[in-house]
């Protein structure tokens, strides 16, 4: 038999490490910063422990923020922008994981592994797209390979489109992470992400996985944030000070709920090309609702979110004794954190599972390449069994 290459005999030695470091990298549609995360993996499936030894967030610059605005969520952008923002948004978290590194003075060579999200440029299941013959498609760059020569990682990468392949609308991949991370024979749970989309998924106590549901709900941030950046140059509503200084509209809020993919049959995936400020400027002119106050707005906005996701757990959950556990920047949200807990007696946030709220996003795509290295593909009820993620290597 020829011996491996270097790489493949690399990759076929992490595999068969029996505890592995791994790096997860989540840069979210809230666009604020990298979120990286490094784990310690046991196990895989539902044999999976994991430890996170540490967790940053690296806000990103402004400069930053606004090139990678002019083609987030846009249907029509310069392709020769997206082309550049490709490789440097690859490069950017390399260097980005070099500084968190040495920040904790951990060598790179000491991990196995770099998983990473990359930053989604659109998302675009059939639901939104509507043309026919085309499948579920989204798109996140910050190319793998950068990632790991810029590091000397393994990297693994782009883990949407096997979703995709597989039948299913590329998101949300929290499902695979909650349900080997976050069940409890005899609760019945909803482990909620407020990032800029809000998703659930809800995990029986009977552990029946044919009965889990993870789904996007609506807008989280985005909406407000948009607000935030639109009328007040804020990049978001610090404890909820103007939406608590406004009053709701009643009105826009209703016509906001109004919208057709609150009534579509879940799961279901959505994104900043649906939930945005134009589609609001729309919703007020056909409500009536255009001359509120810019506050009234942002309250209404605040409510929005809140109330999206407190009327889809009443209509699609009917389980006793729920327990809510709340995890991205939303659970610091006071306006909407404060309405959902006058729906719900029990509700925390994911730190009482031992999850830091903040990181939960970068521990899944950690998870996620440790399944991808050494897991099997885990069938929970129809959604994709698949293992996801491309690997990229050093050299
Ligand atoms: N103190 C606070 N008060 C109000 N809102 C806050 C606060 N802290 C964070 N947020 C909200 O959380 C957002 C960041 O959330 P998060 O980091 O979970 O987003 P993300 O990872 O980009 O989202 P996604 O899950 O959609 O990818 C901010 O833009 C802001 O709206
Ligand atoms: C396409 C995309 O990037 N979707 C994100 C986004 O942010 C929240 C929500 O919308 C979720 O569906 C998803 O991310 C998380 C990590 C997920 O896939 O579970």
């Amino acid at each position: 038999m020829l011996p491996l290459n270097q790489n493949l005999q690399n990759l076929f030695d992490i595999a068969q490490k029996p505890a592995k470091i791994g790096i997860g990298l989540m840069s979210g549609t809230s666009l604020d910063g990298l979120d990286i995360a490094l784990c310690k993996f046991t196990g895989n499936g539902l044999q999976t422990r994991f430890a996170l030894l540490q967790f940053i967030t690296i806000p990103y610059p402004n400069s930053f923020k606004k090139e990678v605005q002019q083609v987030f969520a846009r249907k029509t952008v310069d392709l020769g922008k997206l082309t550049l923002l490709n490789a440097y948004i690859g490069n950017y978290h390399g260097e980005l994981v070099l500084q968190a590194l040495a920040k904790w003075d951990i060598e790179p060579e000491t991990v196995d592994f770099i998983a990473s999200h990359g930053q989604t440029i659109y998302h675009a299941p059939q639901r939104l797209h509507k043309q026919p013959g085309y499948p579920n498609a989204t798109l996140q760059i910050g190319d793998g390979d950068h990632l790991a020569v810029k590091t000397g990682i393994l990297t693994i990468s782009d883990f949407r489109q096997k979703h995709i392949a597989a039948g299913g609308e590329g998101a949300p991949l929290a499902l695979y992470g909650d349900v080997l991370l976050g069940g409890k024979p005899g609760e019945n749970r909803i482990l909620l992400n407020i990032g800029g989309i809000a998703n659930l998924t809800y995990l029986p106590a009977d552990g029946d996985t044919s009965k889990v549901l993870c789904t996007d709900i609506g807008p989280g941030n985005t909406l407000i944030d948009a607000a935030c950046r639109e009328f007040f140059n804020k990049t978001y509503d610090e404890d909820s000070n103007i939406a608590n200084s406004g009053t709701v509209s009643k009105a826009l809020l209703a016509a906001l709920l109004d919208h057709p993919f609150f009534a579509e049959q879940a799961p279901k995936t959505t994104g900043p090309e649906l939930f945005n400020l134009t589609l609001v400027e729309h919703v007020q002119a056909t409500s009536g609702t255009e001359d509120i106050s810019k506050a009234d707005l942002v309250s209404t906005l605040s409510a929005f979110t809140a109330t999206a996701i407190i009327d889809f757990i009443k209509t699609n959950i009917n389980a006793p004794e729920l327990k809510v556990f709340v995890s991205g920047g939303g659970a610091r949200n006071p306006f909407v954190m404060e309405r959902l807990k006058q729906q719900f007696d029990d509700i925390k946030d994911t730190g009482s599972l031992g999850i830091d709220p903040d990181a939960k996003e970068a521990i899944l795509f950690a998870l996620l390449g440790n399944e991808a290295l050494s897991g099997e593909p885990v069938a929970i009820g129809s959604n994709p069994a698949v293992l996801m993620g491309k690997f990229s290597f050093p050299v």
